[in-house]
């Protein structure tokens, strides 16, 4: 078992109810699309598996570890560092060089004296680039971070994670600076690194159309809760059009990533049609 979330709830520290009577596991290895309307509670979702909001309610287990707000701060921090996360926008120091954010995804499983010795004298050049090459990035190994668009700063942090190798991968909205085509390379990358370590993946996604072709397991969250949990194959369009409906039932057109990518705010288009093509 990879993480087991058992009737687990989210209440923010203002008393609003983010997430409620979650049931959610995941078996090692597998990989799991999260998709849903904006505010639907997929981050908060992420950052619980990941422990970095604890649950209010329920009981929770990631790779073996039970995490609640009671765990040692010292038993958090060596399992933050077996989990991965990719950021919406990476939450990497601009001033920083994109070796050093690349290899800081291992800070956590480095002795200390490494870790620092890192931030002078990058401890891992071949690491890096091999990491950023595989995010057509290799080109910017010693580039600023200041120095990169918002997408290629977005593909340093999934190189980070790439170079990090964690058992867990929580990836929120890992392509939502990226155009259609790299979001496509970039999701399948993300899926095959998992494939291929037996890491489990869990990634939310605006765009149906992405998460449909990729992911072999779909979980649609709509107001802080677990609306189906389906393989891809088995998510219908009457499903799809009930998870992402405006409050007062009326249907919308469903993100994808062409509407997404043509439509400057993060509002999905109300006219393009869904063509969903599920992963076998
Ligand atoms: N720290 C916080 N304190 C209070 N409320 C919060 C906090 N973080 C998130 N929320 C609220 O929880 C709800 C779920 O937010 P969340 O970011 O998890 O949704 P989401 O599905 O990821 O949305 P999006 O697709 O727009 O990123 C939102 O109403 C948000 O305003």
């Amino acid at each position: 078992m990879s993480f087991m979330l058992d009737d687990v709830g989210l209440t923010h520290g203002n008393g609003f109810v983010a997430l409620s009577h979650i049931h959610l596991s995941a078996m090692q290895g597998e990989s799991i699309a999260l998709i849903g309307p904006s505010g639907a509670g997929k981050t908060s979702l992420l950052n619980t598996i990941g422990t970095h909001h604890l649950p209010t309610a329920g009981r929770m287990q990631v790779l073996g570890q039970a995490a609640s707000a009671q765990s040692p701060a010292s038993t958090l921090k060596v399992l933050r560092s077996r989990i991965g996360t990719v950021h919406q926008a990476a939450p990497i120091p601009l001033r920083q060089r994109v070796v050093t954010a690349v290899l800081a995804g291992k800070l956590g499983q480095w002795p200390l004296w490494k870790a620092l010795a890192s931030l002078a004298y990058p401890q891992d050049l071949p690491g890096a680039r091999d990491a950023l090459a595989r995010v057509q990035l290799e080109d910017k190994l010693f580039a600023r971070c200041d120095q990169l668009s918002g997408g290629q700063l977005q593909r340093v942090g999934i190189a980070r994670v790439l170079y990090q190798q964690a058992e867990l991968i929580l990836a929120d909205e890992p392509v939502s600076a990226l155009d259609p085509a790299l979001s496509q390379a970039t999701v399948q990358l993300l899926v095959q690194e998992a494939a291929a370590r037996n890491a489990t993946l869990v990634a939310s996604l605006h765009a149906v159309d992405l998460a449909l072709g990729h992911f072999a397991r779909i979980v649609g969250i709509r107001d802080g809760r677990v609306a189906f949990d389906l393989p891809a194959a088995q998510v219908t369009d009457a499903l799809l059009q009930a998870l992402y409906a405006n409050a007062d039932g009326s249907a919308v057109a469903l993100p994808t990533l062409q509407s997404l990518s043509s439509t400057p705010s993060d509002e999905p288009s109300a006219t393009t049609p869904i063509q969903v093509i599920a992963c076998r």
